[in-house]
Formats: C-alpha cells, sequence, structure tokens
C-alpha cells in the first residue's frame, strides 16, 4: 500500500528542505510555492536553484501555485515567511488536516504568534508547531537533527509524529505550543544581536553572555505569556538559541554581523531574497513585551540598530553600563 502524501506550504530553503525529508521513505509530497519559476524548477529539473542551492530535490516531491492541489492532504506543513503565513492561508480551501506550522515569528501588524493567526485565517483545522535547531541545508542532507513537535493533544501526536519522524529527523513531544513558537520567534531577534557581537570582533565572552542573558529574556517574555519554562531550555528555545547565535549560516546572525561592521539594516535587507525574520519580529516583540512589563533589553537594543537609532559600538556601551542587577 502507498503511502499517505503530505503537503508543504512554502518553496523556500525551509520549506523545500522540509518537503526533501519528507519524501525521503518514498511517499508523495505536494509542495505550493509563491513563484512559478521556482515550481517549474522543481517539477521539471528537480531543483530550487533560488532558496536551497546544490540540493538534487527527491522527484516525488511535485509543487503547485495552486493551493487547493494540498487541500484534501492529511498533513500540511506551513513554511511561509511569518509576516505572509496569515494571507497565504487565508487562500487555503477547507479541509480537515493537521497544519503544522514551522515558521518561525511574530506578526507584526497584530502582536499575535502565528497559532493565533492560523486559527483566524484557516478556521476548524488542527493546529500544532514545528521548530527547533534546524539549519535548512542541513535537513536537506539527511544530517541528524532533533525538534519539538508541540501538538494540542496525544491524539495529534499519534497521528502526525509517524508522517514527520525519520531516521534523521527526530521529532520531541510536547503540549506548549505557545512556548514553542516563542522560543523560535525570540531566538531570531537575539542572534542579531549576537552577530553584532561578531561584527565588532568583540570576542567569544561577550557573545556567550549574549546568549545567556538573551536566554533571561527570553525566559522572562515566555513564562509571562504562558510558555513553560521547560519547553524555553529545550530544542526550540535553547537549543535554537545556541545554534543561531554560533554560525554565519544563520540570515539573522549576519545581518547582525553586517550591522555590527557598520552597514545600514535597509540596506542589507534590500540585497537579500531571504527572510530574517529577527528584523520583522523585533519590534512587535518590543512592544508586547513592554505591553506585559517584560523587560527587554537586548531585544531593545536591537530595535534601536535596525531604526538606525544608535552606532553598533555605542549601543553596545549602553547594554554595559546599565546599573548592575542580580542575575
Ligand atoms: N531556512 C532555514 O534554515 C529555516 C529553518 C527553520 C525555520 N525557518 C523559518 O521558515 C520560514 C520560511 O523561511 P525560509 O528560510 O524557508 O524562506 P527563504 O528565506 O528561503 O525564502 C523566502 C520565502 O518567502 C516567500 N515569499 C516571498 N514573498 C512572499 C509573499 N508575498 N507571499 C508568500 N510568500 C512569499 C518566497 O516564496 C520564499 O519561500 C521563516 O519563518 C523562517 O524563520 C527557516
Ligand atoms: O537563518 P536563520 O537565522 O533564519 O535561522 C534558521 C533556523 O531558524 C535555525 O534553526
Amino acid at each position: 500500500m502507498s503511502k499517505q502524501a503530505v503537503g508543504v506550504i512554502g518553496g523556500g530553503a525551509w520549506g523545500t528542505a522540509l518537503a526533501q525529508m519528507l519524501a525521503s521513505d518514498g511517499r508523495a509530497v505536494r509542495l505550493w510555492a509563491f513563484e512559478a519559476p521556482v515550481v517549474e524548477e522543481v517539477n521539471a529539473q528537480h531543483r530550487n536553484t533560488p532558496y536551497l542551492a546544490g540540493i538534487d530535490l527527491n522527484p516525488g516531491i511535485r509543487a503547485t501555485t495552486d493551493l487547493a492541489d494540498l487541500a484534501d492532504l492529511p498533513m500540511l506543513l506551513v513554511v511561509t515567511p511569518a509576516q505572509h503565513m496569515r494571507r497565504v492561508l487565508a487562500g487555503l480551501p477547507q479541509g480537515e488536516g493537521d497544519l503544522v506550522l514551522c515558521c518561525k515569528g511574530i506578526e507584526e501588524a497584530t502582536g499575535e504568534l502565528m497559532v493565533d493567526a492560523a486559527r483566524a485565517a484557516a478556521p476548524g483545522r488542527p493546529l500544532a508547531v514545528l521548530s527547533g535547531p534546524t539549519f535548512a541545508h542541513e535537513v536537506a542532507n539527511g544530517q541528524p537533527t532533533a525538534v519539538t513537535l508541540a501538538c494540542e493533544s496525544e491524539a495529534q501526536w499519534d497521528r502526525i509524529a509517524p508522517l514527520i519522524w525519520r531516521p534523521a529527523f527526530r521529532p520531541y513531544f510536547s503540549t506548549d505550543i505557545i512556548g514553542a513558537e516563542i522560543g523560535g520567534a525570540v531566538k531570531n531577534v537575539l542572534a542579531i544581536a549576537c552577530g553584532v557581537v561578531e561584527g565588532l570582533r568583540l570576542g567569544q565572552n561577550a557573545r556567550a553572555a549574549l546568549i545567556a542573558r538573551g536566554f533571561a529574556e527570553m525566559t522572562r517574555f515566555g513564562l509571562a505569556c504562558g510558555a513553560q519554562a521547560e519547553t524555553l531550555s529545550g530544542l526550540s528555545g535553547l537549543g535554537d538559541l545556541v545554534l543561531t547565535c554560533s554560525s554565519m549560516s544563520s540570515r539573522n546572525f549576519s545581518l547582525g554581523k553586517a550591522l555590527g561592521e557598520g552597514r545600514k539594516a535597509a540596506d542589507v535587507l534590500a540585497d537579500r531574497a531571504t527572510v530574517a525574520e529577527g528584523a520583522f519580529t523585533a519590534p512587535v516583540l518590543q512592544r508586547v513585551a513592554k505591553a506585559r512589563g517584560v523587560a527587554m533589553p537586548i531585544v531593545d537594543t536591537v530595535c534601536a540598530l535596525l531604526a538606525g537609532q544608535v552606532a553598533a559600538g555605542d549601543a553596545v556601551a549602553a547594554l554595559l553600563a546599565r546599573p548592575l542587577t542580580a542575575e
């Protein structure tokens, strides 16, 4: 008997890598991409040069620009940029299949997490969140990766984990959907800060300090929003924070490095087709944190840098000059 086909909404690096991972056990994968040329190249050449160069894609992946082609599948991974997710999902015909949200961000216009935006855009569909330390190229190459798969219920986990699990792709069960989302959204902003430290050549001590103090900010914010501490210290929180704050493979880290070297955020972003989610999440995260009375000085600093209100060196000096406090 042939395996159940599954779907992926989003033909960027991460959606394409997830499609490749899903297709690795011989099942058919339908991939929705925003750009027609991406669809044509995936179907004709089994490549996605603009977003995942150098990877030979499994021929079991069939791409489309029509969301109706995915509507009846039992599980859809949602992998658009966070700021486009609501609008894309609004175009998905009704269905009963699980939506597994894989984008990392907070919606700028509303301050909502992806799960709230998805609930409004695709009412009635069961929702889950997949998040963790996952560079797309490594997953596409079949390198070992572990993620948090936060589900609405054990029954949902029993339904979708067997569709997602592969020998080199290991999901861990959680019911903390809010925690899984907040880790992924906040770490992108903190990775920009770590990139700034790299761009200014401030050294490894400074980076480790930023990761630890950034994690304190993530934890304060997460707990205020109802996340569980163990999720924040797991794969989707601390795990992803460490990955993204340590590598030029991260678009957020490399954006921060450019800021540290004196470039303007608008110029760096204008040169890229790929998304650095932290640049969009930072201002809305700052807004929501302020409204909840959560102090996030590193996030505030990233916002000021992105807005061009302060030079990188001065921003770091201001962080260091804050009044001494308990850890
Ligand atoms: N790349 C990774 O390693 C990785 C890993 C984990 C999570 N993520 C998350 O996955 C999400 C998608 O990132 P990515 O890396 O796949 O993207 P990407 O940077 O590779 O590509 C940009 C994507 O944006 C799409 N896009 C551009 N304009 C659009 C529009 N108007 N409407 C809909 N889509 C549009 C493009 O089609 C493309 O799919 C992000 O939230 C990201 O944080 C990425
Ligand atoms: O390249 P980044 O900074 O978007 O990070 C990619 C993934 O989120 C890492 O887990």
